[in-house]
């Protein structure tokens, strides 16, 4: 089962499109969201969690469409992000107080003991806490009504780096039933190769792919070698490529047929999900 479908999802902004996006984010898995800045990541969240409404196309979150049955879903989804919205003048205890009603699946001992956990007190007000500590306290939240599904925009770039390790393990364990299910945005794509399951390539408001992690890691491949390799039918294998003095590095789409063509004139080696950011982006400066 999906915990998210999307069909030709579209929204248009002056100056950006979200296009045609069909897409399926797997129950029981972690996603990663990756893109460059303004690529689309957060718009496309924001019309999951039903926060801005699509101009076309259709959202389906844990088999209810949104927004037609948001209402229906809403208790059944944890959202963390820095931008929750919170009243700033209440304290931690307070916010909760009016927060927790909602939710069926209320737990409050399992609250406190995150509180606790994350370092967080009660009695703070909600402006006085740090991006990282906002971000503690949505997770907090988050986590105290058993959420089926966890929808994060960009959770761990203002957390430090112990806790991030912690807030890692802590979605990996929450996976581990294979009910529950987690689409995260970051640009520390790092913490994805270390948790997810899928990753999710968006750029310029259209999805590069949608695959598993692993697979994807397989597929492409970096080619470094010596710039008389390069000729024009050559380049074509490569989806961006930097020149240097000694030489170049190239991103290709297709390991076993950079394999044929370099065979052992150059290096070939496994990216990283930044490598896949990077030269992306490079090609379109490339091509343009
Ligand atoms: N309310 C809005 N009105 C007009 N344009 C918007 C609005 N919200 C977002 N955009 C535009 O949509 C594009 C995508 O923005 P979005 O925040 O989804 O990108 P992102 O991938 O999350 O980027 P980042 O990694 O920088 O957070 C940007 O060009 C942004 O300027």
């Amino acid at each position: 089962m999906n915990a998210i479908e999307l069909r030709n999802l579209s929204k248009t902004y002056p100056l950006f499109k979200l296009d045609q996006i069909t897409l399926d984010v797997k129950q029981g898995y972690i996603t990663g969201l990756i893109g460059p800045n303004g690529a689309g990541k957060s718009t496309l969240i924001s019309l999951i969690t039903g926060l801005i409404r699509p101009d076309s196309g259709s959202i389906r979150t844990l088999g209810k469409e949104i927004p037609a049955q948001e209402v229906n879903v809403k208790e059944r989804i944890g959202i963390v992000s820095d931008e929750c919205f919170y009243y700033e003048h209440l304290t931690i205890r307070e916010m909760k107080s009016m927060i927790a009603p909602f939710y069926k699946k209320w737990d409050e001992k399992q609250f406190n003991n995150y509180l606790e956990q994350f370092e967080l007190s009660p009695k703070k007000k909600i402006e006085e806490l740090s991006k990282g500590m906002k971000i503690k306290f949505s997770l907090a939240i988050a986590l105290s009504h058993d959420a089926e599904l966890l929808i994060m925009d960009e959770p761990t770039s203002g957390l430090d780096p112990v806790f991030r390790r912690e807030l890692l393990d802590l979605l990996a364990d929450m996976i581990q039933d294979e009910t529950r299910s987690i689409i995260f945005s970051t640009h520390i794509t790092t913490d994805l190769e270390r948790i997810a399951d899928y990753i999710t390539f968006i750029n310029k408001g259209r999805i590069v792919f949608n695959e598993a992690k692993d697979d994807v890691l397989e597929r492409y491949t970096i080619v470094k070698g010596d710039m008389k390799l390069l000729d024009a039918d050559t380049r074509r294998q490569f989806v961006g490529i930097r020149e240097t003095a000694v030489g170049f590095e190239g991103l290709a789409d297709n390991r076993a047929e950079a394999e044929r063509l370099f065979g052992h004139d150059a290096l070939l080696q496994r990216p990283s999900l930044e490598d896949l950011i990077y030269f992306t982006a490079k090609g379109e400066q490339q091509h343009a």
